[in-house]
């Protein structure tokens, strides 16, 4: 039961009753030799919407990958809805989630009524729920009509299409990577409006990344990503707060100055970091040999990926 196996790094004020969606401790990862994933803490708790941001190559998109099942991490360990990502018969991938990739997944000679049958068909859902939740979407995300041919769509409508296809089902967790690019900022407020109320369920969580960073002053927690780790994780006017600051772009600032001055910065800010991260991932081995095989169970030691 990884629930009872609580280590140190989980061990903060509030960790008692709070819940996770999303827990990665200690995830590594790399392309060949290129280290993107570097020793990254990241929690997720259940029934909020945690904005992740950084700046472009920073690894957002391969972090949800490895999150979502599809990619395996080098090292660490990860847990989604209460196992590892692609853990046999964990339903994530699979019904628990919906994944909008940044690499749009749809099929072109699908119009949009067979892209949300098929989704739904591989979720189990009903004839009757999947028209019901179609006519909804069409309308929420401002879809043309549903007999139109996703290779005639725009760039900006087939991502809506795509958002549809990972909202269909309801899940109870939602992994957007980019779901505003090519989105007008009316459709873009109405989105994340739809967020925070599914949330308020307690029951749905999100992760979002997007490159319009104020709007992730509506997420419940941000997290500041740089060279492949948080700079820091927590409520938007916290941050803020701490930083003296009116915008989460000038918190990121101060954050990458003071990284950039101190080396990484691994104090109070990021919940979960050890004393020991002063520790170099230069002189690393060359991650892209998959160590899955000797990764720590859950709850185990976890020994740093340097
Ligand atoms: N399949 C791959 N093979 C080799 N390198 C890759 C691969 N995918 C991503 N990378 C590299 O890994 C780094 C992180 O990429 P990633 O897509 O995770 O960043 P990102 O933060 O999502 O960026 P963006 O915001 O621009 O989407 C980049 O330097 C990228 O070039």
């Amino acid at each position: 039961d990884s629930g009872s196996m609580k280590t140190d790094l989980e061990a903060s004020p509030s960790s008692g009753q709070e819940k996770f969606a999303i827990r990665c401790r200690d995830v590594c990862r790399s392309y060949g030799k290129l280290k993107v994933l570097n020793n990254l803490n990241l929690s997720v708790p259940q029934g909020q919407i945690y904005g992740l941001l950084g700046p472009s190559g920073c690894g957002k998109t391969t972090l949800l990958k490895c999150i979502v099942g599809t990619l395996k991490i080098s090292w660490g360990h990860i847990t989604v809805l209460g196992k590892p990502p692609a853990f046999p018969g964990h339903e994530v991938p699979g019904k628990m989630v919906g994944y909008m990739p940044q690499d749009l997944a749809l099929y072109n000679e699908f119009t949009i009524s067979d892209t949300l049958v098929f989704f739904g068909r591989i979720h189990g859902l009903t004839w009757k729920d999947t028209q019901a939740r179609m006519d909804f979407l069409i309308d929420f995300l401002d879809l043309p009509q549903k007999n139109s041919l996703v290779r005639n769509l725009s760039g900006g409508q087939k991502r809506r299409v795509s958002l549809g296809a990972a909202l269909l089902q309801n899940p109870e967790l939602l992994i957007l990577d980019e779901p505003t690019v090519g989105v007008d900022p009316v459709l873009r407020a109405k989105i994340w409006q739809h967020l925070v109320e599914i949330v308020k369920t307690g029951k749905v969580s999100v992760i979002i990344t997007t490159h319009y960073i104020e709007e992730a002053r509506q997420a419940n927690v941000v997290g500041l990503m740089r060279n492949g780790h948080l700079l820091a994780e927590s409520p938007p006017d916290a941050l803020m707060k701490q930083h003296s600051v009116t915008t989460l772009e000038q918190s990121f600032l101060h954050l990458c100055e003071s990284s950039d001055q101190k080396g990484p910065i691994w104090e109070s800010i990021s919940p979960g970091a050890t004393l020991d991260r002063k520790q170099s991932f230069e002189s690393g081995r060359d991650e892209s040999q998959s160590i899955l095989g000797v990764r720590p169970a859950l709850g185990e030691e976890i020994s740093k990926c340097s």
